[in-house]
């Protein structure tokens, strides 16, 4: 059957066992594809039937499938023409993980924060009606993006432009870890409940009656059905926000599934059909233990292990260790996840100090208020994030932490490239976007020590708002753990030079080391200095360097604009000096997907090319 599938229209030519033989098949190739490419597995083994009812019953590209977040899209993919990709999926220069609509006219929009699907699609439907169209769009939301504030925006926004628009909520009982919260208990509470088959069966009823009540009872019952008045279930939220509910219906029973969209679509007015799914289904590894299958490296399907598994501990997991060990001695450090406990390390706080950790769902903005109002109150809140969903929190830096110079850590991980997630997750906007916020004070580590010493400087002697930002993957060893002690607003000296020095952020000295290395080999004498300080600057060692050398370097793992480079530059323009400086970063763009090691050759941020680009600017300056 998947041969034949080239896009949506050869669906529309199957019958319904046809396409059950599908569903089987379309796990199956999900399963070896993703064994051996990674990506995000057990979010799409749960759709398999729901996407297949959508693209046999709706028609992109004219009707709009809007996918949340968009790590559950792959089944879409393969059915809307790029099955023959998949081996390339999330590699330099392939199948993108995500929705994207440069990549097909069907991904109608594009994602990868969670949240924003309702919302999204919401513009399209008003857009529809302005320009005279009458296609249906259609939001799919999983139960963990339904905890998002954006989605309540929305939901609000919706029930009052009345307009036609599906929300299907695919409800698993799982974000990355346990889905949380009240809005999570609400959904379990309408899960139990079988509205749905007690309304279908009088519905049944009613309807084989047609022949003794004659067509006025028909369009009566029509309407019934039109307003679905037998399904709304007593006090379900959606309902007081102006959408018909329905469901919950089994999200594994293809038939039921197509016979409930081909109803819908007759139906008018903002509709939410609450779908209940097993996150992991058909592979019993990631039924068993989904968390552990949301986000797949390549792996042994036999065994389900992963197939290369690095024994050094990642920055996360130095992360969580260390704050282990600081909530230890000092009971007012409180936790903070936007539910990623297990991507941030954070879970090894959350068992060892239940009470003072808390999970508050996918609200990166209540988070960071929310450690806003701890904070006021003398504790010492760790919001633990990846650099590119704390962008969501922006204001909230800004108006609730930082104008009110509150002690709130910020330990933003996924600082920098992020690899195969690809333009949506890239860290690289973070420097930009706190450096200009004042009482900020902005760490990067070199490696896992210098992590562990900035968090205890962190949590035990800033007292306004810290961030300690470090990237995704294996912590760097570079350098051993006796590096100089860490000293308010300094850096480190990791080597003096003559006539070229390098100013490093973080772990990217690792890379200036090797470029050091490289050029010594030719004959050339950098010096390379460690900023750890990203704000404030270390004004002294600036001044120094613009001092002693003839050109500067810096190097960081951000975009140039707006990022530790610009911030020199600032410095030495503020002070009236002009030395040659040089900013190495990543350009002006949205970063593609690729490895880290990838990207960083890419853009010449590896020790190959940081010595090339330096060798490039001697070039220019002394003729060769
Ligand atoms: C703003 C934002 N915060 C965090 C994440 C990380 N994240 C990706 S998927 C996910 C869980 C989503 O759960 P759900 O919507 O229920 O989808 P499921 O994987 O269960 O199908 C999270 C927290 C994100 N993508 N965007
Ligand atoms: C889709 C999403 O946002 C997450 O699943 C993300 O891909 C996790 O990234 P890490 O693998 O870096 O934890
Ligand atoms: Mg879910």
């Amino acid at each position: 059957m998947l041969e034949r599938i080239h896009s949506t229209e050869d669906l529309k030519k199957m019958d319904v066992e046809q396409m059950e033989v599908l569903c089987r098949e379309l796990r199956k190739f999900l399963l070896r594809s993703v064994s051996k490419t990674g990506g995000h597995l057990a979010s799409n083994l749960g759709v398999v039937e729901l996407t297949v009812a959508l693209e046999y019953c709706f028609s992109p590209p004219e009707d709009k499938i809007v996918w949340d977040v968009g790590h559950q899209a792959y089944i879409h993919k393969m059915l809307t023409g790029r099955k023959d990709q998949f081996s390339t999926l999330r590699q330099l220069d392939g199948l993108s993980g995500f929705p994207k609509p440069e990549e097909s006219e069907c991904d109608a929009f594009a994602a990868g924060h969670s949240s924003t699907s309702i919302s999204a699609a919401l513009g399209i439907a008003k857009a529809r009606d302005l320009q005279g169209k009458k296609n249906h769009v259609i939001a799919v939301i999983g139960d963990g993006s339904m905890t998002g504030g954006l989605a309540y925006e929305a939901l609000n926004n919706a029930g009052r432009e009345n307009t036609n628009l599906i929300v299907v909520l695919n409800d698993n009982q799982m974000s990355i870890d346990t889905n949380v919260g009240a809005i999570s208990k609400h959904l379990n509470s309408l899960r139990t409940s079988n509205r749905y088959q007690t309304f279908k069966d009088n519905f049944k009823q009613f309807r084989d009656m047609v022949p003794v009540l004659g067509k006025p009872a028909y369009s009566v019952l029509e309407k019934v059905r039109d307003s679905a008045k037998l399904i709304l279930l007593e006090g379900a939220v959606f309902e007081g926000m102006g959408f018909k509910y329905i469901g919950p219906v089994d999200g594994h029973d293809l038939p039921e599934l197509i016979e409930l969209f081909q109803n819908v679509k007759k139906m008018h007015g903002p509709l939410m059909i609450h779908v209940k799914t097993e996150k992991g289904r058909g592979y019993r590894y990631a039924e068993e233990r989904p968390w552990d299958y949301h986000g797949v490296s390549a792996f042994d399907l036999r065994t389900g292990e992963a197939i290369s598994k690095s024994s050094k501990p990642s920055w996360s997991s130095v992360f969580g260790s260390k704050m282990v060990e600081i909530g230890r001695k000092n009971k007012k450090v409180v936790g903070i996840t936007a539910a990623m406990a297990g991507g941030t390390g954070f879970e090894k706080f959350q068992k060892e100090f239940p009470k003072r950790f808390f999970d508050v769902a996918i609200a990166e903005q209540h988070a960071v208020t929310f450690a806003a109002g701890l904070a006021s109150q003398g504790m010492v809140p760790v919001f633990a994030v990846y650099s590119s969903f704390l962008q969501r929190a922006y204001d909230q830096i800004i108006h609730d932490v930082c104008m009110e110079n509150l002690h709130v850590v910020f330990a933003i991980d996924r600082a920098g490239i992020v690899g195969n997630d690809g333009e949506t997750h890239q860290g690289v906007f973070d420097i930009a976007y706190l450096r200009d916020i004042p009482n900020m004070t902005i760490l990067s580590p070199k490696n896992k020590w210098e992590l562990e010493k900035m968090l205890a400087y962190a949590v035990n002697v800033c007292t306004g708002p810290v961030a300690v930002r470090y990237p995704r993957g294996t912590a760097s060893e570079f350098g051993g753990s006796l590096g100089a002690p860490l000293e308010e607003g300094k850096a480190e000296w990791i080597k003096k030079g003559r006539k070229i020095a390098i100013l490093a952020e973080g772990h990217m000295t690792d890379a200036a080391a090797e470029a050091v290395r490289l050029l010594e080999e030719k004959g050339l004498e950098p010096a390379l200095v460690n900023l750890r300080f990203l704000r404030p600057l270390d004004e002294e060692t600036l001044l120094d360097v613009a001092r002693d050398y003839e050109m500067i370097f810096t190097v960081e793992d951000h975009l140039r604009k707006g990022g530790m480079g610009s911030a020199v530059l600032e410095f030495y323009s503020d002070h009236g000096l002009c030395p040659s400086v040089t900013n190495l970063a990543f350009p002006d763009k949205y970063l593609e997907q690729g490895t880290q090691a990838q990207l960083f050759a890419r853009y010449g941020l590896d020790g190959e090319g940081i010595c090339r680009k330096i060798l490039e600017k001697l070039g220019e300056n002394y003729g060769g």
